[in-house]
Protein backbone atom coordinates (compact mmCIF):
# COMPACT_ATOMS: atom_id res chain seq x y z
CA UNK A 1 0.00 0.00 0.00
CA UNK A 2 1.81 3.05 -1.27
CA UNK A 3 -0.09 5.88 1.06
CA UNK A 4 -1.02 6.04 4.30
CA UNK A 5 -3.70 3.76 5.85
CA UNK A 6 -7.30 4.97 5.60
CA UNK A 7 -11.03 4.31 6.12
CA UNK A 8 -11.49 4.30 2.37
CA UNK A 9 -11.83 1.50 -0.44
CA UNK A 10 -8.13 1.39 -1.07
CA UNK A 11 -6.90 1.70 2.38
CA UNK A 12 -9.22 0.87 4.64
CA UNK A 13 -9.61 -1.66 7.78
CA UNK A 14 -9.23 -4.43 4.94
CA UNK A 15 -6.20 -3.43 3.66
CA UNK A 16 -4.18 -2.52 6.97
CA UNK A 17 -2.54 -5.81 7.06
CA UNK A 18 -0.55 -5.11 4.62
CA UNK A 19 1.72 -2.73 6.05
CA UNK A 20 0.76 -3.61 9.82
CA UNK A 21 0.71 -7.60 10.22
CA UNK A 22 -0.86 -6.83 14.01
CA UNK A 23 -3.83 -6.18 12.32
CA UNK A 24 -4.48 -10.09 11.47
CA UNK A 25 -3.69 -11.04 15.69
CA UNK A 26 -6.03 -13.38 17.77
CA UNK A 27 -6.79 -9.89 20.37
CA UNK A 28 -7.97 -7.15 17.79
CA UNK A 29 -10.32 -4.80 18.65
CA UNK A 30 -12.95 -3.38 18.69
CA UNK A 31 -14.97 -6.65 19.48
CA UNK A 32 -19.36 -7.18 19.42
CA UNK A 33 -19.85 -7.49 23.49
CA UNK A 34 -23.05 -10.22 23.92
CA UNK A 35 -24.11 -9.35 27.24
CA UNK A 36 -25.31 -12.75 27.89
CA UNK A 37 -21.96 -14.24 27.73
CA UNK A 38 -20.27 -11.47 29.62
CA UNK A 39 -18.44 -13.33 32.89
CA UNK A 40 -19.05 -11.37 35.89
CA UNK A 41 -15.91 -10.97 38.23
CA UNK A 42 -15.53 -10.72 42.22
CA UNK A 43 -12.21 -9.65 42.17
CA UNK A 44 -12.83 -6.32 39.74
CA UNK A 45 -13.01 -3.20 41.58
CA UNK A 46 -14.20 0.19 40.71
CA UNK A 47 -11.86 2.15 38.19
CA UNK A 48 -10.57 5.49 39.51
CA UNK A 49 -8.99 8.85 37.22
CA UNK A 50 -7.55 11.82 38.82
CA UNK A 51 -6.83 13.98 36.30
CA UNK A 52 -4.79 17.44 36.70
CA UNK A 53 -6.99 20.05 34.11
CA UNK A 54 -3.53 21.72 33.40
CA UNK A 55 -2.88 18.21 31.74
CA UNK A 56 -4.52 19.34 28.79
CA UNK A 57 -2.22 20.95 26.11
CA UNK A 58 -3.82 21.34 22.36
CA UNK A 59 -6.51 19.79 20.04
CA UNK A 60 -5.62 18.37 16.65
CA UNK A 61 -7.25 17.49 13.72
CA UNK A 62 -5.07 14.48 12.50
CA UNK A 63 -7.00 13.71 9.56
CA UNK A 64 -8.01 10.89 11.48
CA UNK A 65 -10.22 12.02 14.44
CA UNK A 66 -9.81 14.96 16.90
CA UNK A 67 -7.57 14.19 19.29
CA UNK A 68 -6.78 16.41 22.28
CA UNK A 69 -3.13 15.79 24.12
CA UNK A 70 -1.78 15.65 27.97
CA UNK A 71 1.16 16.11 29.43
CA UNK A 72 2.49 12.92 29.98
CA UNK A 73 5.68 13.53 31.27
CA UNK A 74 4.74 12.35 34.78
CA UNK A 75 1.82 11.13 36.74
CA UNK A 76 -0.35 14.14 36.18
CA UNK A 77 -3.40 12.84 35.12
CA UNK A 78 -3.88 9.39 36.07
CA UNK A 79 -5.91 5.93 35.96
CA UNK A 80 -5.77 3.34 38.35
CA UNK A 81 -7.64 0.26 39.75
CA UNK A 82 -10.89 -1.34 38.20
CA UNK A 83 -8.87 -4.53 36.08
CA UNK A 84 -5.46 -2.57 36.14
CA UNK A 85 -2.26 -3.33 38.34
CA UNK A 86 -0.46 -0.12 38.79
CA UNK A 87 -0.96 3.35 37.56
CA UNK A 88 -1.48 4.71 33.52
CA UNK A 89 -0.52 7.69 32.49
CA UNK A 90 -3.81 9.89 30.01
CA UNK A 91 -1.82 10.87 26.56
CA UNK A 92 -4.40 11.96 24.79
CA UNK A 93 -8.64 11.39 24.04
CA UNK A 94 -9.68 11.05 20.97
CA UNK A 95 -13.22 10.67 19.07
CA UNK A 96 -14.66 8.11 16.41
CA UNK A 97 -17.98 8.70 15.05
CA UNK A 98 -20.20 8.07 11.98
CA UNK A 99 -21.68 9.77 8.66
CA UNK A 100 -25.40 9.33 9.82
CA UNK A 101 -26.29 8.95 13.71
CA UNK A 102 -27.16 5.45 13.46
CA UNK A 103 -23.06 4.42 13.02
CA UNK A 104 -20.16 6.09 14.63
CA UNK A 105 -19.30 3.81 17.66
CA UNK A 106 -16.28 0.92 17.57
CA UNK A 107 -17.46 -1.68 20.09
CA UNK A 108 -21.34 -2.94 19.68
CA UNK A 109 -22.86 -4.39 23.05
CA UNK A 110 -26.06 -6.31 22.01
CA UNK A 111 -26.22 -5.44 18.56
CA UNK A 112 -26.72 -1.73 19.47
CA UNK A 113 -24.06 0.32 17.80
CA UNK A 114 -24.11 3.92 18.93
CA UNK A 115 -23.15 7.40 17.10
CA UNK A 116 -19.76 7.58 18.49
CA UNK A 117 -17.19 6.19 21.20
CA UNK A 118 -14.59 8.72 22.78
CA UNK A 119 -11.44 6.66 23.73
CA UNK A 120 -9.07 8.22 26.55
CA UNK A 121 -5.59 6.29 26.29
CA UNK A 122 -3.05 6.12 29.23
CA UNK A 123 0.13 3.97 29.57
CA UNK A 124 1.50 2.16 32.25
CA UNK A 125 3.73 4.40 34.12
CA UNK A 126 6.04 1.25 35.05
CA UNK A 127 7.30 1.79 31.44
CA UNK A 128 10.03 4.64 30.57
CA UNK A 129 7.48 5.80 27.62
CA UNK A 130 4.54 5.26 24.87
CA UNK A 131 6.31 4.28 22.72
CA UNK A 132 7.84 1.09 24.65
CA UNK A 133 4.56 0.70 26.80
CA UNK A 134 2.81 0.20 23.11
CA UNK A 135 5.27 -3.63 22.84
CA UNK A 136 4.07 -4.82 26.46
CA UNK A 137 0.90 -6.71 26.97
CA UNK A 138 0.06 -4.55 29.93
CA UNK A 139 1.10 -1.57 28.46
CA UNK A 140 -2.41 0.72 27.65
CA UNK A 141 -5.53 1.17 29.05
CA UNK A 142 -8.45 2.96 26.94
CA UNK A 143 -11.43 3.64 28.73
CA UNK A 144 -14.26 3.61 26.49
CA UNK A 145 -17.68 5.67 26.02
CA UNK A 146 -20.73 5.62 23.65
CA UNK A 147 -21.95 8.85 22.65
CA UNK A 148 -26.25 8.00 22.45
CA UNK A 149 -28.09 10.59 20.08
CA UNK A 150 -30.78 12.07 22.58
CA UNK A 151 -32.65 15.65 22.36
CA UNK A 152 -30.70 17.42 24.49
CA UNK A 153 -26.70 18.05 24.09
CA UNK A 154 -23.70 17.55 26.63
CA UNK A 155 -22.90 20.32 27.78
CA UNK A 156 -19.38 19.41 28.27
CA UNK A 157 -18.28 18.23 25.01
CA UNK A 158 -19.27 22.19 24.34
CA UNK A 159 -15.99 23.16 24.86
CA UNK A 160 -14.52 20.46 22.49
CA UNK A 161 -17.10 21.34 19.75
CA UNK A 162 -15.89 25.22 20.18
CA UNK A 163 -12.35 24.61 18.84
CA UNK A 164 -13.90 22.36 15.77
CA UNK A 165 -13.73 25.67 13.12
CA UNK A 166 -10.22 26.12 14.39
CA UNK A 167 -9.29 23.12 13.23
CA UNK A 168 -11.41 22.69 10.00
CA UNK A 169 -8.28 20.33 7.99
CA UNK A 170 -5.73 17.95 8.57
CA UNK A 171 -2.61 19.14 10.42
CA UNK A 172 -3.97 22.00 12.25
CA UNK A 173 -3.61 22.32 16.12
CA UNK A 174 -4.71 24.63 18.41
CA UNK A 175 -3.90 24.98 22.24
CA UNK A 176 -6.30 23.38 24.11
CA UNK A 177 -5.56 24.10 28.27
CA UNK A 178 -7.67 23.39 31.38
CA UNK A 179 -9.53 20.55 30.61
CA UNK A 180 -10.16 17.54 32.96
CA UNK A 181 -12.06 14.76 30.55
CA UNK A 182 -13.83 13.01 33.32
CA UNK A 183 -16.32 15.95 33.25
CA UNK A 184 -17.26 13.52 30.14
CA UNK A 185 -17.80 10.42 31.96
CA UNK A 186 -21.78 9.39 32.48
CA UNK A 187 -22.63 9.26 36.51
CA UNK A 188 -22.86 5.42 36.32
CA UNK A 189 -18.79 3.99 36.30
CA UNK A 190 -19.78 -0.33 35.17
CA UNK A 191 -17.75 -1.05 32.75
CA UNK A 192 -16.37 -4.26 30.70
CA UNK A 193 -13.39 -5.19 29.87
CA UNK A 194 -11.16 -7.10 28.03
CA UNK A 195 -7.88 -7.46 26.48
CA UNK A 196 -7.41 -6.17 22.97
CA UNK A 197 -5.27 -3.99 20.55
CA UNK A 198 -5.66 -0.53 19.44
CA UNK A 199 -8.47 -0.17 16.60
CA UNK A 200 -6.36 1.65 14.46
CA UNK A 201 -2.44 0.76 12.72
CA UNK A 202 -0.16 -0.48 14.33
CA UNK A 203 -3.29 -2.13 15.97
CA UNK A 204 -0.56 -3.40 18.78
CA UNK A 205 -2.20 -6.00 21.07
CA UNK A 206 -1.29 -3.97 24.28
CA UNK A 207 -4.83 -2.41 25.13
CA UNK A 208 -6.71 -3.47 28.32
CA UNK A 209 -10.16 -2.20 27.38
CA UNK A 210 -12.52 -0.40 30.36
CA UNK A 211 -16.30 0.09 28.10
CA UNK A 212 -18.31 1.73 29.74
CA UNK A 213 -21.74 0.65 29.86
CA UNK A 214 -23.65 3.86 30.21
CA UNK A 215 -24.00 5.75 27.33
CA UNK A 216 -23.30 9.66 27.39
CA UNK A 217 -26.43 11.29 25.78
CA UNK A 218 -25.15 13.60 23.01
CA UNK A 219 -27.56 15.77 20.18
CA UNK A 220 -27.46 14.84 16.33
CA UNK A 221 -26.38 18.47 15.65
CA UNK A 222 -23.65 18.33 18.38
CA UNK A 223 -22.44 14.81 15.81
CA UNK A 224 -23.02 17.19 12.48
CA UNK A 225 -20.18 19.62 14.34
CA UNK A 226 -17.54 16.55 14.17
CA UNK A 227 -18.83 15.18 10.50
CA UNK A 228 -17.65 19.22 9.15
CA UNK A 229 -14.20 18.42 9.84
CA UNK A 230 -11.89 17.75 6.80
CA UNK A 231 -9.47 14.75 6.43
CA UNK A 232 -7.74 16.35 4.21
CA UNK A 233 -5.28 19.38 3.93
CA UNK A 234 -6.23 23.23 3.77
CA UNK A 235 -4.58 22.76 0.46
CA UNK A 236 -6.63 19.46 -0.27
CA UNK A 237 -10.63 19.31 -1.46
CA UNK A 238 -12.71 19.22 1.48
CA UNK A 239 -13.25 15.53 2.60
CA UNK A 240 -15.83 14.84 5.55
CA UNK A 241 -13.95 13.21 8.26
CA UNK A 242 -16.05 10.56 8.77
CA UNK A 243 -16.90 6.62 9.42
CA UNK A 244 -13.50 6.69 11.09
CA UNK A 245 -14.17 3.43 13.11
CA UNK A 246 -13.19 0.10 12.18
CA UNK A 247 -15.12 -3.13 11.95
CA UNK A 248 -15.83 -5.40 14.56
CA UNK A 249 -12.72 -8.26 14.86
CA UNK A 250 -13.48 -11.92 16.07
CA UNK A 251 -13.51 -12.56 19.72
CA UNK A 252 -11.83 -15.93 19.54
CA UNK A 253 -11.33 -16.98 22.41
CA UNK A 254 -10.77 -14.20 25.01
CA UNK A 255 -13.19 -13.75 27.83
CA UNK A 256 -15.22 -10.25 28.60
CA UNK A 257 -15.44 -9.84 32.27
CA UNK A 258 -17.83 -7.27 34.20
CA UNK A 259 -18.01 -6.57 38.07
CA UNK A 260 -20.84 -8.69 40.06
CA UNK A 261 -23.22 -6.28 40.47
C1 LIG B 1 3.51 2.99 18.30
C2 LIG B 1 2.53 4.08 18.00
C3 LIG B 1 1.20 3.79 18.64
C4 LIG B 1 0.21 4.91 18.35
N1 LIG B 1 -1.02 4.71 19.09
C5 LIG B 1 -2.08 5.51 18.57
C6 LIG B 1 -3.42 4.95 18.94
C7 LIG B 1 -3.92 5.14 20.23
C8 LIG B 1 -5.20 4.65 20.55
C9 LIG B 1 -5.96 4.00 19.58
S1 LIG B 1 -7.56 3.39 19.96
N2 LIG B 1 -8.56 3.82 18.81
O1 LIG B 1 -7.47 1.94 19.98
O2 LIG B 1 -7.95 4.00 21.22
C10 LIG B 1 -5.46 3.81 18.29
C11 LIG B 1 -4.18 4.30 17.98
ZN1 LIG C 1 -9.90 5.14 19.29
Amino acid sequence: MTHSWGYSKENGPDRWHESYPSARGNNQSPIAILTKNVHSDPILLPWFTGYDPGASKTIKNTGKTCRIAFDDTYDRAVLRAGPLDGIYRLRQIHIHWGSTDDKGSEHVVDLTRHAGEIHLVHWNSKYSNYNDAVRKRDGVAVVALFMKIGKTPKPELKRILEEIDAIKTKGKEVPFSNFDPSILFPQNRAYFTYFGSFTTPPCEECVTWIILKEPIIVSSDQMLKFRSLSSNTAEQPFCPLVDNWRPLQPLNNRMVRTQCE
